[in-house]
């Protein structure tokens, strides 16, 4: 005799397709959770699902990477200098929303401050450079190379003043815009897309200036500098943070080479200067030096301890990344951008940690009154 009893198999299947369905459920929720919601080393409004290749096409992420790598490996190519904007312009396209989502909408760092939040931090290191300037309400200023516009919210609501950005990249234009329009700032901030090489603005049109983090980028900085000097007004102020070598570093050590090295190709640049070569340029191009002090020196605190305190951010970040990439959610390639990044925040630690590299020199100049002042 057979124990077969039609109800209890029907209860049975009934069972299973319930537990099925939890568990799919669940798993599903746990991934996108995982992705979405967890996905992001800070919750800036950047998700991993939205993650791509800015301006670039999905298809093309990969041989985009390609070649903003093959500047590197083919050293001569780099040499020409009017090649680094477009070379720039790549990266800009390669990591801009993977900054966004990992690390903010401020493309730059800032002294570490017990007891205050990165965003806290970050915020004063840049409401410092505009109270450097003396501007107020009616002036306009200049952001050189300002990214998704984090520093240029921040100076106009701190100022009153109407910033207007220039970037190389046009996918950061239009990021850049709606987070203006988002935060009701899109009346005091202007977002251009242009070179700072050569800049679209009338002579002496703006009442102060500044740069943060932008200008390494620049293959000769007596050009951006010289640009700057020529858009400014008699008498106004400019203020950068300079990523910079420090008299710490050495040429003949293979670590600070490697180093230094590994920051210029993990974030596009033509070639790290020193220290002692800013004051000097400003001064070439008819700036006179007010102040000039590296923002990195005791007491501050460590500027490398955001990109060192997220090791297991990281892992979950690569995970997320190779994830979507394998849907087909995110960019083939997106996954190579990401492994360089997570390279260059352990040059720039070490950079850091030695103290050969600072990203914060801060020079602050003033234009003369007149040009023989
Ligand atoms: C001024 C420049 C950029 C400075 C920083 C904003 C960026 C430098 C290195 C970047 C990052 C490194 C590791 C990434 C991590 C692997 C990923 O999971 C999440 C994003 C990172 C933390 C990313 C964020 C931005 C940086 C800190 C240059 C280019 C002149
Ligand atoms: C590291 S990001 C810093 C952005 C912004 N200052 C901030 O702190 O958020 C460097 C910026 O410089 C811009 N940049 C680099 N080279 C440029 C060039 N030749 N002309 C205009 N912008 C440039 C990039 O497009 C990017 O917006």
């Amino acid at each position: 005799m057979s124990n077969y009893t039609p109800g209890f198999e029907a209860a049975d299947a009934m069972e299973n397709l319930t537990l099925f369905m939890t568990a799919a459920v669940i798993a599903g929720g746990g991934l996108y959770w995982f992705m979405c919601i967890l996905g992001s080393a800070e919750q800036k409004g950047k998700r991993a699902a939205d993650l791509s290749g800015g301006s670039i096409s999905a298809e093309k992420v990969g041989d985009k990477y390609k070649q903003y790598w093959s500047f590197f490996l083919r050293p001569k190519e780099i040499d020409k200098p009017s090649q680094v904007p477009a070379f720039v312009d790549t990266f800009y396209n390669l990591v801009t929303d993977i900054y966004e989502w990992g690390w903010g909408q401020s493309f730059h760092f800032s002294p570490s401050i017990p007891g205050k939040s990165h965003a806290a931090a970050t915020r004063l290191h840049e409401e410092f450079a505009v109270d450097l300037l003396r501007v107020g309400p009616g002036d306009r200023i200049l952001d050189v190379g300002c990214g998704v516009g984090g520093p240029m919210r921040a100076i106009a609501a701190r100022s009153g003043s109407n910033v207007v950005g220039i970037t190389i990249n046009e996918y950061q234009v239009g990021r850049a815009r709606t987070h203006n329009k988002k935060a009701g700032l899109d009346s005091l901030c202007e977002v251009v897309r242009g070179d700072f090489l050569q800049m679209p603005f009338d002579d002496e049109s703006f009442d102060g200036a500044y740069s943060i983090e932008a200008t390494c980028h620049a293959p000769k900085l007596e050009d951006v500098y010289g640009e700057v000097y020529r858009v400014l007004k008699p008498g106004a102020m400019y203020v950068s943070y300079e990523w910079v070598t420090t008299g710490e570093y050495r040429s003949d050590d293979p670590e600070h080479v490697e180093i230094v090295q590994g920051i210029e190709r993990g974030d596009a640049l033509p070639g790290l200067r020193s220290f002692d070569e800013v004051a000097e340029i400003a001064r070439k191009v008819g700036f006179e030096v007010v102040e000039e002090k590296d923002l990195a020196r005791p007491p501050s605190g460590p500027w490398w301890a955001r990109l060192k305190m997220g090791r297991i951010a990281y892992w979950r970040n690569h995970v997320v990344v190779s994830v979507l990439a394998k849907l087909g959610v995110a960019p083939e390639g997106v996954v190579e951008v990401h492994d360089m990044l997570y390279k260059t925040a352990g040059h720039l630690t070490r950079g850091g940690e030695t103290g050969i590299f600072t990203p914060m020199y801060m020079i602050l100049c003033r234009k003369p009154v007149k040009a023989d002042d």
